[in-house]
């Protein structure tokens, strides 16, 4: 890269470049030489030594009489006049002409002495002319010969003046290479300036970057002096602790030889289990079936905040088992006189209004639970419409207020057969099914939908119930006039054995409609579907009647007809109703006063049901091999 310095130098060069250079003027070899007279010529010069006198004027002689001085250089001044002087010397001779005459003479010599001299001057002259001759000969030669080195030097001139016109091309050439270079070296600088620039940029970054990387260095040099630190003491604690190792290898080894002799032992008390399980199981049934194979529990929901009605008289005396219900009502007869009546009620159960949907559960879940062994179980809500059936099995949409069919699907969370129609309102006709070899029930053109989560239920419930409600819109009905049947198919696997038994929930319809909406009997509709009800659960009424009747006949009554086909409700329930299953009945009740002669009628009806005997229930087990 060209120095600054350089650069001034270039640039002195192309402001010389740019002068046009002074040729030499002609001669300029010799500039203080200028054409001189032929005196100063070269020939001349040779003879310089005798340089000739320059031309002196001939003095002019002096002249007396002004007459005898004309014809020279210097007229005179005065002249007398000829005339007198010739006639002086005519008229008279005496002293007087004497003294001209010598004065002649004295003129006369001076005239002779002039033209002598005048002579001498004219040679003299010629001589000089002859010798301006010579010198004009000479000075011709010379310039002659100045001249020639005149048309030389102009030729030479000529040829100067294209050098200098080529040299002023290349000069040209040369600047505008120059002016390339320079703007190619300014672009380069200035490219330089920005490449410099950036690099000043990135070394200010890169110091920031080190002095950084510095602290970080220095940050980890502290931290690897108290990791060393930590290091070594973790050194001496691993010594120590391989010490431990080794102490607690030969624990391990002792330990892993209990550990064998109490699998050992566990094994046995496993097998120990498995055949307490079986007794187990053979003493719950033993015990479902001393508690009777028709149950009834009996549930009152509490008073609601949208119930305007004076809340019923009802007492639960039995605070240990909770098995009795007491409802009294007081009238006035005709004499009067305050009646008081007082009606006692023992069932299986009694929950009181406070009971939850947890504690309900828990008493049925025993029940339940024979499912798994094999046993068909009906579990049904009867009452009135209000009193809390569909809460009992359906529930409300919490954990906490989940029913039991809930709560019976979190229990086993097994495959389950529910029924749902493939559109809201369900047209088709189905038939029921019962496998005499098995025991089994089956609808025909249902869907089944296998499900693996009790969260899947409770969808599949929430779908149920709408379609439940649409399908009794479209019918024009209310949600309370149809039954519900929830099915839950259990397979129970214990060792070798394989049970399968069937859960049915079933959630009737409303019960009170049997009396009230048939004596009003306004409605035609109303009046068809309260038959209908009233045909289904009268249907049920029959066949826990018949079957209690065939329980109490004992042996020999085997072949005693069962009216299941009077209704769809227990032709479907056939085979959890049968002597061979067992059965609940959840009997809700309303805790209004207004409600009382409708929760007497179902008391009493339900008391009818708890006393029936449905003979023993049989175990439907089949080998898995
Ligand atoms: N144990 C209870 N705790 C709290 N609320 C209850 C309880 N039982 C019933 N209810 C409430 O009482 C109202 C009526 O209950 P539900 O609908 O279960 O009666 P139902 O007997 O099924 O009536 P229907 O025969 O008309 O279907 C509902 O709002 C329900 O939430």
């Amino acid at each position: 890269m060209p120095t600054l310095k350089r650069k001034a130098e270039l640039e002195e060069e192309d402001e010389a470049l740019d002068q046009p250079r002074k040729l030499p003027a002609f001669g300029a070899s010799r500039p203080n030489r200028t054409l001189q007279p032929s005196r100063t010529a070269p020939n001349l010069a040779k003879a310089g030594s005798s340089v000739p006198k320059p031309l002196t004027k001939p003095r002019a002689p002096n002249l007396t009489r002004s007459g005898m001085t004309r014809g020279t250089s210097a007229p005179p001044t005065s002249r007398p006049p000829p005339a007198r002087t010739t006639t002086r010397s005519v008229s008279g001779r005496g002293p007087a002409s004497s003294v001209e005459d010598r004065r002649f003479n004295q003129l006369q010599t001076q005239l002779s002495s002039i033209e002598s001299a005048r002579a001498a001057d004219a040679a003299r002259l010629a001589q000089d002319m002859e010798a301006e001759r010579a010198k004009v000969a000479e000075l011709q030669e010379n310039h002659a010969a100045l001249s020639r080195e005149l048309a030389a030097a102009r030729n030479h001139e000529l040829n100067q003046r294209r050098e200098l016109v080529h040299a002023s091309d290349e000069i040209e050439g040369l600047k505008k290479k120059h002016a390339r270079e320079v703007m190619d070296l300014e672009m380069d600088m200035k490219q330089r300036e920005r490449q410099n620039r950036e690099l000043t940029e990135d070394l200010r970054l890169c110091r920031g970057d080190l002095d950084r990387e510095r602290e970080t260095v220095s940050a980890l040099k502290s931290t690897l002096a108290l990791q060393s630190t930590a290091h070594l003491t973790l050194t001496t604690q691993n010594k120590l602790l391989e010490a431990q190792v080794e102490a607690h290898a030969k624990m391990v080894a002792e330990l892993t030889l209990k550990l064998e002799e109490a699998e050992r032992v566990a094994e046995e008390r496993r097998i120990e289990v498995r055949e307490g399980e079986i007794v187990r199981r053979k003493l719950h049934n033993m015990v479902q079936e001393l508690k009777g194979n028709i149950r009834v529990f009996c549930r009152v929901r509490p008073v609601l905040p949208s119930d305007s009605d004076e809340e019923a008289n009802m007492a639960f005396p039995d605070k240990r088992e909770h098995k009795e219900i007491v409802l009294s009502s007081s009238s006035e007869s005709a004499m009067g006189q305050e009646r008081k009546e007082v009606y006692n009620f023992g069932f299986d159960k009694v929950f009181e209004p406070s009971a939850s949907q947890a504690e309900v559960f828990e008493e049925i879940s025993q029940l339940a639970q024979s499912c798994t062994d094999g046993y068909n179980v009906c579990i049904f809500a009867y009452g009135q419409t209000g009193s809390g059936k569909s809460f009992t099995m359906e529930g409300g949409p919490t954990e906490e207020t989940a029913g039991m069919i809930p709560r019976a699907v979190d229990q086993y969370n097994e495959t389950i057969n529910d029924l749902l129609g493939a559109h809201d309102f369900d047209k088709k006709k189905h038939e029921i099914k019962h496998d005499p070899k098995t025991g089994a029930t089956r609808v025909t053109d249902i869907n089944v939908v296998p499900l693996h989560s009790a969260s899947q239920v409770r969808s599949l419930l929430g779908v149920a119930q709408k379609r439940r409600s649409v399908a009794a819109t479209m019918m024009n009905e209310r949600s309370s006039r149809s039954h519900s049947v929830f099915t839950l198919r259990i397979r129970g696997v214990c060792g070798a054995e394989q049970c399968e038994g069937s859960l049915n929930l079933v959630d009737l319809a409303g019960s009170e409609r049997l009396n009230v909406s048939f004596a009003n009997g306004a409605e035609k509709e109303r009046v068809r579907e309260t038959q209908a009800i009233n045909k289904s659960l009268s249907a049920l009424g029959d066949v826990i009647a018949a079957l209690g009747e065939k329980g109490a006949a004992g042996v020999g009554a085997e072949g005693k007809h069962i009216p299941y086909r009077n209704s769809k409700l227990t032709y479907l329930l056939q085979n959890s109703l049968s002597g061979n299953s067992k059965t609940l009945m959840f009997l809700n009740l309303s805790p209004l006063a207004a409600h009382l002669n409708e929760s007497l009628t179902s008391l009493r009806f339900a008391t009818k049901v708890n006393n029936t005997t449905i003979g023993t229930a049989k175990k439907q087990a089949r080998s898995s091999s």
